[in-house]
């Protein structure tokens, strides 16, 4: 579905680090993991092909994406974005139906099909009664679920999202991330910025690591979140636990 070949993200004043080849198949979760700075969105951004690589290449279903039309693009591709602040004054009904506008030939209008999409998409994110009021009266966890509401109204068959367990309490998280699950079972690809290991642990299949320096590597979960990398990665101590079939990592400190 979406191909990275010898892909070098373009940071400035930073060197190139470790290109990146790898191939995100339907079905498949990524979790893109990362201390602050390390490049995450950058990757995500350059996945997306809303900025050009340094060097190397990004191809969606077999073509390079700075090839295609934004359009083109949008009709495969949703991107949840790290930070969804204020646009223009709109109300959620509206933005959830921005999630249509690749389908919508120029001049045309949305059609009782695209309103209904837009609104099951709501009602999925459990959005369906606040969809009169204006974006920017909702919490931080609604505009976040909105986003995904209005990402899921474009039908991707690829995901990009950074982020998206940002403002949510923990059972809009374990929604979330169920949705894009269910999203892969359907045969979309999954690619996530993460910051919570307990979430990537629990629904990635494939991790890739990050580090400040452009080093990165990849591969199948279970074989990448191991306490040494993950320690080397944040600079930071960690422990272990399992439960119940489950990895959890918790960070140790010296308070006691
Ligand atoms: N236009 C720019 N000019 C200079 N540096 C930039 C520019 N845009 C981003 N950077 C730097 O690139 C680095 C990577 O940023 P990016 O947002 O991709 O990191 P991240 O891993 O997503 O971080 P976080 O976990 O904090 O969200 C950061 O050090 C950032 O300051």
């Amino acid at each position: 579905m979406l191909a990275a070949t010898d892909l070098v993200i373009d940071i400035p004043e930073r060197k190139s680090g470790t290109p990146l080849s790898f191939d995100v198949k339907a079905g498949e979760i990524w979790g893109i993991l990362g201390p602050n700075g390390a490049g995450k969105t950058t990757l995500l951004h350059t996945l997306a092909g809303l900025k050009k690589p340094r060097a190397g290449s990004v191809n969606l279903n077999n073509h390079n994406i700075q090839d295609l039309r934004r359009k083109q693009v949008a009709q495969q591709l949703a991107v949840v974005f790290q930070n969804n602040g204020e646009g223009f004054p709109a109300t959620v009904l509206e933005t959830a139906m921005i999630g249509r506008h690749p389908f919508i030939a120029p001049w045309d209008i949305e059609t009782a099909d695209d309103l209904a999409i837009a609104r099951q998409a709501l009602q999925k994110l459990e959005l369906s009664n606040l969809e009169s009021r204006l974006v920017s009266t909702l919490s931080g966890g609604e505009r976040q679920r909105l986003a995904i509401a209005t990402a899921l109204s474009q039908s991707p068959k690829l995901w990009l999202a950074d982020e998206p367990s940002n403002h949510l309490d923990l059972k809009h998280q374990v929604q979330i991330m169920g949705l894009l699950a269910e999203q892969a079972d359907t045969g979309c690809g999954v690619i996530l910025c993460l910051h919570d290991l307990n979430l990537a642990a629990h629904w990635c299949d494939k991790i890739l690591l990050l580090y400040p320096n452009g080093e990165a590597c990849w591969g199948d979960a279970n074989a990448m979140l191991t306490v040494p990398a993950l320690e080397r990665l944040y600079d930071q101590k960690l422990s272990m636990i399992s439960s119940e079939g489950q990895t959890y990592f918790m960070p140790i400190s010296s308070r006691t």
